[in-house]
């Protein structure tokens, strides 16, 4: 689904990625671990084409997307719940969800707008709300039905739950664990580890722009030695 190698990303002369490496499959819930300023936005932002990368591959699907511009590879399927959410302030709720709609792959089954509010009831009670006026764990929920209305085969989210309080989390974390599966594929940064571990297939330390570390939840809560050099818990 998706195989990332050697990926190197620079900012003007400042070089911030040495040589990603990240691989898992269709239906897998991936992340991506690290202390800040380490390389994980930028990692996610090379692999939706914000910015460009200067050397390595990314595959997915068996489409190379480096080279190729923001929106195509949106198109071939990769959803993006960016940090900060970028939710669209003077548009309404519905209007967010409908506004950048698609269904590219021609998905059997397609998200619609009554999904989303299956998903997230809470938001369907807001559908009329300016987007400025929702609360930030409805914006957030609002991010994450935006990017499923384009319908991604991968849905990347960057800072999945940062700064929400612990019941949003939750419905969060909740909603992830019901829509991944045989179509959909999740690639989650988070600093919540004890939730991220719960719900991840392979986890991936990013430390200094490299992958230091991969493995399994439960390998990684056994090695007690990574936990604290690389996460310093
Ligand atoms: N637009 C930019 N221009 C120059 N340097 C940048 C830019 N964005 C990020 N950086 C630098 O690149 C490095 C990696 O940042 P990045 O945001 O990818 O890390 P991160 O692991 O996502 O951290 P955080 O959790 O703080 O977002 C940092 O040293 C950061 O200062």
């Amino acid at each position: 689904m998706l195989k990332v190698e050697g990926l190197t990303t620079h900012y003007g002369s400042s070089q911030v990625l040495f040589g990603i490496d990240l691989e898992f499959g269709t239906g897998q819930v991936a992340t991506l671990l690290g202390r800040n300023g380490m390389g994980k936005t930028t990692t996610i932002h090379s692999i939706c084409g914000i910015v460009r990368p200067s050397g390595g591959s990314i595959v997915f699907d068996g489409e190379e997307l480096v080279g190729k511009p923001s929106f195509r590879i949106a198109n071939l399927g990769i959803g993006l719940v960016p940090e900060g959410r970028q939710i669209f302030p003077n548009l309404t709720l519905w209007e967010n969800l409908v506004a950048t709609a698609s269904n590219h792959l021609g998905l059997p089954d397609p998200w619609t707008v009554e999904k989303v509010f299956d998903l997230f009831p809470e938001l369907a009670e807001r559908r009329s709300s300016m987007g400025n006026l929702l609360s930030g764990g409805e914006q957030q929920m609002l991010a994450i039905g935006r990017a499923l209305m384009t319908n991604p085969k991968l849905l990347i989210l960057d800072e999945a739950t940062e700064g929400l309080a612990p019941l949003v989390r939750r419905r969060i974390w909740e909603a992830l664990s019901r829509i991944r599966g045989e179509n959909l594929s999740i690639l989650v940064v988070d600093k919540n580890l004890s939730d991220l571990l719960r719900i991840a297939d392979v986890n991936f330390i990013v430390e200094r722009g490299r992958v230091v570390w991969r493995g399994t939840s439960d390998e990684l809560r056994a090695d007690r030695e990574a936990l604290h050099r690389y996460l310093g818990v």
